[in-house]
């Protein structure tokens, strides 16, 4: 198993720079999960600490040891591409047992390897089938067995569940993640799919434009986005963001008669920044009630979307509109008058500008 570290690492394609100083830390027997939207540099960098593409300057080290030039075949990583690539003429017993022929194990060694890897990945009732007659799940699981069948210092997965439907998805996603705790093998996982990083991830990445824009725990991008970017990106239904000025301890949405009162703490860093802000708020912290409460404001329903265990309710205070989730049922139609509020803990404050979160970790 390995420690991965990734050291001012840029690469330019021609004039393009797809990596620009990505520096990152992956732990022995962590999982990471690279996330961002599609050109963002996600596949570019799991192929460069695999060695399928060269970097142009800076360093990758495994295990302390730089390997930035060495051959993708010395670095000891497996990879798992989107597409199974598997061998068509071949069983599933003689795709999995290749790369132990590759490195001329014996044949007692390789069948013991073999059963072992598919009894874990369930897929031993197809050793002597032709890839052809499996499912896509159980094709990736072929796959996925061929990767780890010699024990690699570390596993490298590129969108393995992105051409499977739904529903086989989110199965082979807990069982990857079952796969890991079981292994304890380093894993690198890129995809574009938030639910896939936030439920495998002991860290997710989050590259954008070829800029690592935040590494952390799945909760702490979810809670404290550094930027706007990332509060956008993660989280469905997307984060509310809109315009607000603030004055005192008030925060007002554009056009609205009257403002939000939040306590003072909450306003800390933000109230004196002296740059236009926007205000983010999750659909969860967006709080509505039937009747007129205390430091609730007026406001209207223009759109309900119920999803069976919750509504997502869209309400206009004043220009702005803002989602909201609530129970089923909660608001019975659009055009209703309701009251809503914020939960202050919950709200976060962007420079426009430069995209960042003013209030930082709170
Ligand atoms: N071999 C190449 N030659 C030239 N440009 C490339 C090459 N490979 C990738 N790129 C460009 O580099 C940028 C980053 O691509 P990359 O595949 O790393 O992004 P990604 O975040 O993984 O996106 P996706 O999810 O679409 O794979 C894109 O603009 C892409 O067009």
């Amino acid at each position: 198993m390995a420690q991965i570290d990734i050291r001012n690492v840029q690469k330019f394609f021609g004039h393009l720079q797809v990596l620009k100083d990505l520096n990152l830390t992956i732990e022995d027997g962590e999982f990471v999960v690279m996330l961002g939207q599609s050109g963002g540099g996600k596949t570019t960098a799991l192929r460069a600490i695999a060695g399928l593409e060269t970097v142009t300057s800076g360093q990758i080290l495994i295990n302390g040891t730089e390997v930035q030039d060495r051959k993708a075949a010395d670095r000891d990583i497996a990879f798992v591409f989107q597409s199974f690539s598997l061998y068509p003429h071949m069983t599933v017993r003689e795709n999995i047992a290749f790369p132990l022929r590759a490195v001329r194990m014996n044949a007692a060694d390789r069948d013991k390897a073999v059963n072992e890897v598919a009894e874990t990945l369930q897929i031993a009732e197809h050793l002597n089938r032709k890839p052809s007659a499996l499912s896509g799940g159980d094709m990736q699981r072929v796959a996925i067995g061929r990767a780890l069948v010699r024990r690699p210092q570390a596993l490298l997965m590129d969108e393995p569940l992105g051409v499977l439907d739904a529903k086989l998805r989110e199965q082979m996603r807990a069982e990857i993640k079952r796969l890991h705790i079981a292994r304890g093998s380093t894993s690198v996982y890129v995809t574009h799919d938030q639910i896939e990083a936030m439920s495998l991830a002991d860290r997710i990445v989050i590259l954008h434009d070829g800029v690592l824009q935040q590494v952390g725990a799945p909760d702490e991008v979810y809670l404290h986005p550094t930027n706007l970017f990332v509060a956008k990106f993660v989280g469905s239904p997307v984060m509310n963001v809109s315009d607000v000025r603030i004055t005192d301890d008030t925060v007002a949405l554009d056009g609205a008669q009257s403002g939000f009162r939040f306590p003072a703490e909450a306003l800390a860093n933000v109230r004196n920044a002296g740059v236009p802000l926007a205000l983010g708020i999750r659909p969860e912290a967006v709080l509505l009630a039937h009747d007129q409460t205390d430091g609730f404001i007026e406001a209207v329903t223009t759109n309900i979307e119920p999803l069976g265990s919750h509504d997502i309710v869209d309400v206009r205070v004043g220009n702005t509109s803002l989602r909201a989730r609530t129970a089923s049922g909660f608001v019975s139609g659009e055009g209703q008058r309701v009251w809503v509020n914020l939960a202050p803990a919950q709200a976060h404050f962007f420079d426009t500008a430069t995209g960042l979160n003013l209030r930082g970790a709170h």
